[in-house]
């Protein structure tokens, strides 16, 4: 199904487990600001509606899209790691097409850096990154007309810290 057919803003509070018990940590990318804030903000007001606790959201800044896996691998390793606190990551970015084939390698490139964190490591990763042709349709996705991804980011975020929590 498309975005189009989608909103990403939408989901269901009681299909959602309370977040109250669960540490985040979000890696925000600066390429793409006004994007990317909104969708942090798409992010952050859905952990604390579904319960999450401000005080247990981390936010790191890296420069663009690529530093994100290096950013989430950190931070997996981090201060917060160390007394097993981290439940879920969320790496936000943005990514638009320009002239030139740069695009492709930086989406390529974090996509398989962020899927490698998923099977190598030991917590979930949540891929909130946009790949969009305009800056029109970022807009879109990040609080506009197709809902904010980072909101359907943030839903994501809890039910794979309850899935891992499950699993221990
Ligand atoms: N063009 C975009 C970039 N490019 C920068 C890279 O992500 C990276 O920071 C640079 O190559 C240095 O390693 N980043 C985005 O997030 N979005 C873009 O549209
Ligand atoms: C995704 C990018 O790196 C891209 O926006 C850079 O623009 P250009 O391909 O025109 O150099």
């Amino acid at each position: 199904m498309a975005t189009v057919n989608h909103n990403l803003s939408a989901y269901d509070k009681a299909t959602i487990p309370n977040a109250k018990d669960f540490r985040f940590g979000i890696v925000v990318s600066e390429w793409n600001d006004t994007i990317t804030e909104g969708l942090w903000q798409g992010a952050f007001d859905a952990l604390l509606d579904c319960g999450a606790i401000k005080q247990n959201i981390v936010r790191w800044n890296v420069p663009g899209a690529f530093e994100l896996t290096y950013g989430a691998a950190r931070m997996s390793k981090s201060i917060y790691a160390d007394s097993g606190m981290l439940d879920a990551i969320i790496v936000i970015g943005c990514v638009i097409q320009g002239e030139t084939k740069h695009f492709d390698f930086v989406c390529e490139g974090v996509t398989q850096g962020i899927k490698d964190l998923n099977v190598k490591g030991d917590i979930p990763v949540i891929f909130c990154v946009l790949t969009d042709n305009t800056q029109q349709q970022s807009i879109d996705r990040s609080g506009g007309i197709h809902g904010n991804k980072g909101t359907e980011a943030a839903i994501a975020a809890i039910k794979m810290a309850a899935l891992r929590k499950e699993t221990l």
